[in-house]
């Protein structure tokens, strides 16, 4: 049986399994088991290069921006638009199959910005280009998720599913639990608070799963096993994302409306050029980059080339 199968096929126990106290160990292990396999399918094959054939691309700039989004949605023509650099839009899905590079300058500075083929459901299992997409996402800084505005709302929720399932964690700061693994001693389990979703039974059998018999775990928020779990597979990348709602000229002004209230979301249209700036000056916000003008002494500050430092960072407690 194959990687895939196997984690459909504990996905389809899952769902037949009734959550309650009682089966809350063995949904947990599960789960352990599910993102186990899943880092296993992300390994690169063997032999391969990593990135792939036209996913290459040197970073450049003081930041990378990752165009992420359904067939069609309007990645290349915002690209286009955003950085003059020419890219492929057409009305039929699967316009563009490499990843295409531009820059945009703005405050005085550069950012890569990357136009990539279409995912769809299924990315994270290597459906059409998905895995070479997502590995290109996982190496910028933020991403813009561009969304059909005249499409169903659920492709949101889809496609953050597709990031989570290769450990892309988008607008989450990462869990606040204390991981380290030891030669001896035993678990030792603590909390700085009382926990309501794990107990120290359960981060025992989630610990077992992977084979870890001595380690320091302590919780200093209310985390959940998912929350846990990802701080034992430690390759989660924890990155901001910004909702680009497309094509906002063929809905109504009330759906318009709608779309925009939506947490980290940003409404535009790239036919009518509408709202454009206010996504750069969304994009930029969440890169937190800080620019710093140096001023040589005895004469002018250079106000052409600031030093650029990014300011992104979860503070731990
Ligand atoms: N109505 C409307 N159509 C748009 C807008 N932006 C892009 N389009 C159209 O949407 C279609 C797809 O645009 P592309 O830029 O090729 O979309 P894409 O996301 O790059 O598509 P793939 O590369 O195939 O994944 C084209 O026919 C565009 O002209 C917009 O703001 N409004
Ligand atoms: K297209
Ligand atoms: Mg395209």
């Amino acid at each position: 049986m194959g990687i895939i199968e196997k984690i459909k096929e504990i996905e389809a126990e899952m769902a037949r399994t009734q959550k309650n106290k009682a089966t809350e160990y063995h949904l947990g292990q599960l789960k352990a088991k599910i993102a186990k396999l899943r880092t296993q399918l992300l390994e690169p094959p063997k032999g391969s290069s990593g990135a792939g054939e036209g996913f290459e691309v040197t970073k450049f700039g003081h930041g990378r921006v990752a165009l992420i989004g359904f067939p069609s949605v309007g990645k290349s023509t915002l690209l286009t638009l955003l950085t003059g650099t020419h890219s492929e839009a057409a009305s039929y899905e699967f316009t563009t199959l490499t990843c295409i590079p531009g820059i945009i300058h703005y405050n005085d500075t550069k950012i890569q910005l990357l136009d990539l083929p279409g995912i769809i459901e299924g990315a994270s299992e290597g459906k059409g280009r998905g895995r070479q997409v997502i590995a290109v996402s996982k190496s910028s800084d933020i991403v813009l998720m561009v969304l059909d505005a005249s499409k169903s709302e659920g492709h949101r929720q889809i496609l953050t599913k597709e990031l989570e399932a290769v450990g892309l964690r988008l607008n989450k700061r990462p869990p606040q639990i204390y991981f380290k693994k030891k030669k001896t001693g035993g678990i030792s389990f603590n909390s700085t608070l009382p926990l309501t979703h794990v107990d120290e039974k359960l981060c025992y059998q989630i610990l077992h799963e992977y084979k870890i018999h001595n380690a320091e775990v302590l919780f200093r928020e209310d985390a959940t096993v998912d929350d846990l779990i990802d701080v034992i597979e430690g390759n989660r990348k924890y990155m901001k994302c910004v909702y680009v709602y497309n094509k906002i000229d063929v809905i109504g002004i009330d759906d318009v409306d709608k779309l925009a209230r939506q947490p980290n979301s940003v409404v535009i249209s790239c036919n009518l050029k509408l709202n454009l700036d206010r996504l750069l000056a969304r994009m930029w916000e969440e890169m937190g980059l800080v620019r710093v003008y140096t001023k040589p002494q005895g004469q002018q500050p250079d106000f052409t080339e600031p030093v650029v430092l990014s300011v992104v960072c979860y503070i731990s407690f």
